[in-house]
C-alpha cells in the first residue's frame, strides 16, 4: 500500500472531482427549476443550466473512469507486489514448515487471498472514499438547503448501521470459516490428483468422492449462510433509504406547499437524498469487503510471519571453495516441533569424514540415514557447534554457499514436468548441452536418453511421470553431478533399479568422484562396500564402522546383513 500512496492519492482527488461534479448537478437543476418559476429573478435561462448540467454530467463521467482505473490498477500492483513477496517468504521457509500436507492451503492463500486484498484495496478503498465524501458533501448541502428535513431524512441510517454491523459481524465469521474450508477442498483435489495411481489400484475412487463431496458440502453450506445474510443486507438496506425518501416526500412536499421551502430546493434535496441511495445499498457489501480482505489478510500475515528455523548465519565464516571435509559432534536430532516432545531420531553420531573420501550409510528402515544427510545440508535446524565442514560449523556458513558445495540426491527424486534436459540442467545456471550430456552419460541415463522420441527435448510430464522409477533416480543424479559439488550426497539414490545395474552405475559413477567427498546412504550393502567408511546405523546411534572387510571381519550386524543380501542375491539369480 505504502508504495502506491501517490496512486492513491490521485485516484482519491479524482473522486474529489468525480464528486463535485456530480454534485453539482442537482445544484444547477435547483437553480433551473427557480429559473423557470421566476425567469426574471434569475442571473441565467433555464437552457443555459441545461447545457451546464450536460456538461457537469459529462466532464463528471470522464473524470469517473479516469478514477476507477487509477485506483482499480493500483490495487492490481499491490496485488501483484504482495503475490511476489509471498513467493519469495515461501521459498525463504524450511523443510519443517511445509511438513504436514499444506500445499493445498497455501495455494488457496495465493488465490483466494489475494483475490480478496485486490478487491479490498481496489473496489473497496473507491467505494470506501466515495461512500465518504458523498455521506459529508450530500448531507452538507442538504443540511443548507434544510437542516430540520435533513435530521429527518437522515433517521434511518442509524438504524441501517446497526442492522449492517450486527450481519456482517457474522458474515465475516463465515467468510473466514468458507476461505478455510476452500483450502481443504483444494488441498484434497491436488492430493487425490497426485495421488490418482493409488486411488485407481485401491478402488477408491468412491471414498474419495465421497471425501471430496464432505468438505464440498461444508463449503457450499458456509457459502449458503452468507448469501442468505447477504440476501437480508441487501433489503435492509434499500428498505431504510426507502423510508429516508418517503420521509422527505411527505415533509419536504408540506413545506413546499407551505411555501416554506422552493420547488427547486425540494428538487434538489431529493437530487442529494438519492445520491445517498447507492452508497447506502453498497454499504453492507464494502463492510463484507473489508471482513473479507481482514481475513485474507490475517491469512496472508501468517505465512508472513513464518519465522524459518533454518536462518542465515548473522556472522558468517567459512573459507571457500570447500574442499568437503565433514564432522558431526555428538549430533542429536528429533523431528518435534516447539512444544511437541518427539522421540530422537539421531542420539549422539560422532564422526569424521576426510575431504576427498567416502563414507557408506547403511541401517535397518528408520534408523535415522536419511536425516542424518538431510542435516548436513542443513535441511532442518541443528543446534550450533554440532555438524562442521572443513571445520567452519555449517551454521555460520551462508546458506547458499553450503547449498551449492553439497550435491544432494534425496530418496524421492522430484523432476519438474519440463523436458529431460531442462530437468537436468536446473543443477547448474547456463549449463552447456555438452556438459548436460556429459552428466547424463556419467549418470548412466544416455543410452535411456536416445531412445526417448525426443531424446533430451522429452517432456517427463508432472513429476517425471513418464519416465520409470530408476530414469527418474538416474536423472536426478545427473542433476547433481552437473552442481560439480565439493561433497556428493546419494540418499538411496537407485533403490528403483536391480542390483547388477546399481552395480554397473556406481561403477561408471565411481570415475567421478575424484577429490570428491561422497556420502551414500544405501539398504544395498553393494552399493557402499568400496566407501572407505561404512556407518552403520541402529536407533539413531552408530552401532558399528569401519571399511566393508573390517565390518565383515567383526561378524557382528553388518556382517549378518551381508551374508543375507548375498543369499537374497544368489536366489534372485537362480
Ligand atoms: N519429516 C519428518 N517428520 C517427522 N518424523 C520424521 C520425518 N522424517 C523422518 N521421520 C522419522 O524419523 C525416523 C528416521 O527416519 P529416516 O528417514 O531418517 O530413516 P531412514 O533410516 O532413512 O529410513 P529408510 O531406510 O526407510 O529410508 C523415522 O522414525 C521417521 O518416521
Amino acid at each position: 500500500m505504502r508504495r502506491c500512496r501517490r496512486t492513491y492519492i490521485l485516484g482519491a482527488v479524482c473522486l474529489l472531482g468525480t464528486n463535485a461534479f456530480a454534485l453539482l448537478v442537482p445544484w444547477l437543476l435547483k437553480l433551473a427549476v427557480e429559473s423557470l418559476r421566476n425567469p426574471s429573478a434569475a442571473s441565467r435561462s433555464a437552457t443555459w443550466y441545461g447545457g451546464a448540467i450536460i456538461g457537469a454530467a459529462l466532464i463528471h463521467g470522464v473524470i469517473r473512469i479516469f478514477s476507477r482505473t487509477t485506483l482499480l490498477h493500483a490495487a492490481r500492483r499491490i496485488e501483484y507486489a504482495i503475490r511476489e513477496d509471498l513467493y519469495v517468504k515461501l521459498l525463504s521457509l524450511d523443510m519443517p514448515y511445509f511438513e504436514g500436507g499444506r500445499t493445498g492451503d497455501l495455494m488457496s492463500r495465493f488465490a483466494n487471498d489475494l483475490t480478496n486484498i485486490r478487491m479490498l484495496l481496489g473496489f473497496g478503498v473507491l467505494n470506501i472514499i466515495n461512500t465518504a465524501l458523498i455521506y459529508v458533501s450530500a448531507i452538507a448541502l442538504m443540511a443548507r438547503i434544510n437542516p430540520s428535513l435533513t435530521l429527518w431524512a437522515v433517521v434511518p441510517f442509524p438504524l441501517m448501521i446497526i442492522a449492517a454491523k450486527g450481519i456482517t459481524r457474522r458474515m465475516f465469521h463465515h467468510s473466514r470459516r468458507a476461505q478455510e474450508e476452500l483450502a481443504h477442498l483444494t488441498s484434497q483435489a491436488e492430493e487425490s490428483i497426485a495421488a490418482a495411481v493409488v486411488v485407481r489400484s485401491y478402488c477408491r475412487e468412491d471414498a474419495t468422492v465421497a471425501a471430496f463431496e464432505e468438505i464440498g458440502r461444508r463449503y457450499l453450506r458456509r457459502n449458503m449462510t452468507m448469501a442468505r445474510l447477504r440476501g437480508f443486507l441487501l433489503p435492509i438496506m434499500a428498505a431504510t433509504s426507502a423510508l429516508g425518501t418517503l420521509i422527505v416526500l411527505f415533509l419536504g412536499g408540506q413545506r413546499v406547499i407551505g411555501g416554506a421551502m422552493t420547488l427547486g430546493d425540494f428538487v434538489a434535496f431529493n437530487g442529494y437524498l438519492a445520491m445517498l441511495v447507492w452508497p447506502t445499498i453498497i454499504f453492507g457489501w464494502i463492510l463484507n469487503l473489508i471482513q473479507r480482505g481482514a481475513a485474507s489478510m490475517a491469512r496472508l500475515n501468517e505465512v508472513f510471519d513464518a519465522v524459518p528455523r533454518v536462518t542465515e548465519p548473522e556472522e558468517p565464516a567459512g573459507a571457500w571453495p570447500l574442499r568437503g571435509e565433514i564432522e558431526l559432534r555428538d549430533v542429536r536430532f528429533s523431528y518435534g516441533t516447539a512444544g511437541v516432545a518427539s522421540p530422537p531420531v539421531l542420539d549422539g553420531v560422532s564422526l569424521t569424514v576426510s575431504a576427498g573420501s567416502s563414507l557408506g550409510i547403511v541401517g535397518a528402515v528408520g534408523s535415522g540415514k536419511s536425516t542424518l544427510v538431510r542435516l548436513l545440508a542443513r535441511l532442518y535446524p541443528i543446534p550450533d557447534g554440532r555438524i562442521f565442514l572443513d571445520g567452519t560449523d555449517v551454521n555460520r556458513m551462508p546458506l547458499s554457499r553450503l547449498r551449492s558445495a553439497i550435491g544432494f540426491v534425496p530418496q524421492e527424486s522430484f523432476l519438474f514436468s519440463r523436458t529431460v534436459r531442462e530437468n537436468i540442467a536446473y543443477g547448474k545456471e547456463g549449463a552447456t548441452s555438452e556438459e548436460i550430456e556429459a552428466a547424463a552419460r556419467l549418470a548412466s541415463l544416455d543410452g535411456d536418453v536416445l531412445r526417448f522420441a525426443d531424446g533430451y527435448e522429452t517432456v517427463v510430464g508432472e513429476r517425471g511421470v513418464t519416465l520409470s522409477g530408476g530414469q527418474k533416480q538416474r536423472t536426478a543424479i545427473a542433476r547433481a553431478l552437473l552442481k560439480n559439488p565439493a561433497v556428493l550426497i546419494l540418499d538411496d539414490p537407485l533403490s528403483a533399479v536391480d542390483a547388477q545395474t546399481e552395480d554397473a552405475i556406481l561403477e561408471s559413477l565411481s570415475g567421478y568422484w575424484g577429490d570428491r567427498t561422497v556420502v551414500i546412504v544405501s539398504h544395498r550393502l553393494s552399493a557402499v562396500r568400496e566407501c572407505d567408511r561404512i556407518i552403520v546405523l541402529k536407533d539413531g546411534v552408530i552401532a558399528e564402522q569401519g571399511s566393508h572387510d573390517d565390518l565383515l571381519a567383526r561378524n557382528g550386524l553388518y556382517g549378518a546383513m551381508w551374508r543375507e543380501q548375498q543369499i537374497q542375491r544368489e536366489i534372485a539369480s537362480l
